[in-house]
């Protein structure tokens, strides 16, 4: 049984057929980056695996079982635009987190509860290289800073799937150096299973190790929508990366068991 198993996924809007015959076997620590032309429907293969639309067909299976219907703590995920709260500091924003999970009614803990999650996401904070910026707010936070702080938002419920939704696009060139070092060592530290939508196709090839294209086979010129994307191109890459990877997880699954 794979981690990940997309079978036979669907999904149209009205008349328009976004996506169509999607299959997909992913293993656990995959980090596989997602390409295709503009408007052929990546964001909403992620948007099904996050859980925010339920296909129009097809199954998408976690472990066996049907993906959580709702967004959950199971998967995070980080979007282009800055989805990080700007009336929060950059420790608060973090915290909130394990904060609201912990305390649904009142959002907010007291005592030892609350210094352990404002301690826990001050290490996480450090980890994305925000150790210093704490206090700060996020209009103070330059693009590169900010996007560092929504991944430690993102990873501070430690999710087993990371959606990552073109997460360097609007970041200057050495500035998306920086954040791909970052993002590839808390991927081999996490052994998170990874989806990563891209328009830069070196990015895609770099950091992956599966690269997916997403494309149309089957046009109508006389109606565009009739048909959907899939996946047309399933490319291993960074194979000694991928099977080091492979490698550890295996070992700590047989550490678990022993
Ligand atoms: N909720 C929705 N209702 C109707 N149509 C939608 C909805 N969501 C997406 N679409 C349509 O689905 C198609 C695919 O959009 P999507 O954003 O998934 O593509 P994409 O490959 O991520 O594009 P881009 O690379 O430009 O971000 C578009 O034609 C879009 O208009």
């Amino acid at each position: 049984m794979s981690y990940i198993e997309i079978r036979n996924v669907w999904q149209q809007y009205g008349q328009n057929v976004v996506l169509e015959r999607l299959n997909l076997r992913v293993e656990e620590g995959q980090f596989c980056t997602l390409v295709g032309a503009s408007g052929c429907g990546k964001s909403t293969f992620l948007r099904l695996l996050l859980g925010q639309e339920r296909p129009s067909k097809g199954q998408l299976l976690l472990q066996g079982q049907p993906f959580p219907a709702e967004p959950d703590a199971t998967r995070g995920v980080v979007f282009q635009r800055y989805s990080v709260f700007p009336h929060l500091n950059v420790l608060d924003n973090v915290a909130i987190g394990l904060e609201l999970p912990r305390s649904p009614l009142l959002g907010r803990l007291f005592g030892g509860a609350k210094r352990r999650a404002r301690e826990e996401a001050a290490q996480l904070l450090h980890r994305v290289g925000l150790g210093h910026a704490l206090d700060l707010y996020p209009s103070s936070l330059s693009g590169g800073m900010q996007q560092r702080l929504a991944i430690a938002q993102a990873l501070i419920v430690r999710p087993r799937v990371l959606l990552l939704d073109e997460p360097f696009g609007a970041l200057d060139p050495g500035i998306r150096k920086e954040m791909h070092a970052l993002l590839l060592d808390l991927w081999k530290d996490s052994g998170l299973t990874v989806f990563m939508v891209t328009h830069d196709l070196s990015e895609g090839f770099t950091l992956g190790t599966r690269l997916l294209v997403f494309d149309k086979v089957r046009v109508d010129p006389q109606y565009p929508q009739a048909y959907g994307a899939h996946i047309t191109y399933d490319i291993a890459l960074n194979e000694a990366r991928a099977r080091e990877q492979a490698d550890k997880l295996a070992s700590l699954i047989t550490t678990k068991e022993s």
